[in-house]
């Protein structure tokens, strides 16, 4: 018997480079698709033609590489951002582990980090984390540019653009082994301006609708999934929601991800006053997102309910 779904889905928008004729009218009402996506769910799925399959394979690799090497060695990686730098066998999520590289779309932070891990050096490991960080980065212009467009506050972002940081974080969960569903990653909103995600086949990640339902997240492997943070729902004036999300790990494959954080360093976000009106009053203060992340991870932010707010709502 087939078991009819009736389960929503993320809408999917289609972000190749080679079908974007900037400032087209088509353009336009991409960009409108884009916010209605992202007021409506926080996120979609972006199709994006900037990672070739060869760069797929190979981030994959890298990834994979990375997370054989001994525990004692992956430890080594300890950054001043809090849950940036190697997280593993934490007892509320055993199947998790992460390792962040700080300002991976710079030669500098994807090579430190390359030396950090292998002394003697792995070039392979470096190139491709650099090549698809920066791949990615330009996804994010993208995306950022069309957001920035459809809301009319463009030279808000441009002033903004320049301080963005990017920190990627290989992510390994293992198979749930059978065939109960188990919890990969506590569910959470990210502290991020914006998040874009990658995965191997194996799906897991689930993202919390505006009816309280979760939407089982499937993505084709050249898609990658485009998701608003906290920051980002702050400069929007609350327009656009940070998801709560969470991973459920269920089959026996074990699932990589790879997350690339975009987030703005040393620039104090204003709330654009084209985003507030009579029917939008202020809801933000000016704020500085790494300071807010640190919050976050205070006792009073871990147990605010919506710890941006708490941190500079008005
Ligand atoms: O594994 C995923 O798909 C999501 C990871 C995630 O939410 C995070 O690292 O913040
Ligand atoms: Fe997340």
């Amino acid at each position: 018997m087939m078991i009819s779904s009736t389960q929503s889905k993320l809408p999917v928008i289609d972000l190749s480079t080679k079908k974007l004729n900037l400032n087209s009218s088509s353009w336009v009402t991409k960009c409108g698709e884009v916010r209605r996506a992202l007021e409506g769910y926080g996120a979609f799925i972006a199709i994006y033609d900037g990672v070739s399959r060869e760069l797929r394979d190979a981030i994959f690799l890298a990834s994979q590489e990375l997370f054989d090497l001994p525990t004692r060695v992956k430890a080594l990686n300890v950054v001043d951002t809090p849950y940036s730098g190697y997280i593993g066998q934490q007892p509320m999520v055993p199947l998790y582990e992460s390792l962040g590289i700080e300002d991976v779309t710079t030669k500098e932070g994807a090579e430190s980090f390359t030396k950090l891990m292998w002394p003697s050096g792995n070039q392979s490991f470096c190139e491709s984390v650099l090549m698809y960080s920066k791949a990615i980065a330009e996804l994010d212009q993208i995306v950022m540019n069309m957001v920035a467009k459809s809301y009319a506050i463009e030279e808000h972002y441009e002033s903004m653009c320049r301080s963005t940081t990017y920190l990627l974080k290989p992510t390994k969960y293992l198979s749930a082994q059978g065939n109960q569903k188990m919890l990969g990653l506590l569910p959470h909103s990210d502290k991020s301006f914006m998040t874009y995600l990658h995965q191997n086949e194996v799906n897991g990640l689930e993202i919390k609708a505006k009816d309280g339902k979760w939407i089982e997240v499937e993505y084709p492997p050249s898609s990658f999934v485009v998701m608003a943070g906290d920051a980002l729902m702050a400069w929007t004036n609350g327009r656009i929601e940070a998801p709560t999300h969470r991973v459920m790990m269920t089959g026996d494959k074990d699932r990589i991800a790879l997350g690339l954080f975009a987030t703005i360093r040393n620039h104090i976000i204003q709330i654009p006053q084209q985003l507030v009106d009579e029917d939008h009053p202020l809801q933000f203060r000016a704020f500085d997102n790494y300071k807010y992340i640190h919050f976050y991870y205070t006792d009073e932010g871990i147990k605010s309910e919506c710890p941006i707010k708490t941190y500079c709502g008005i």
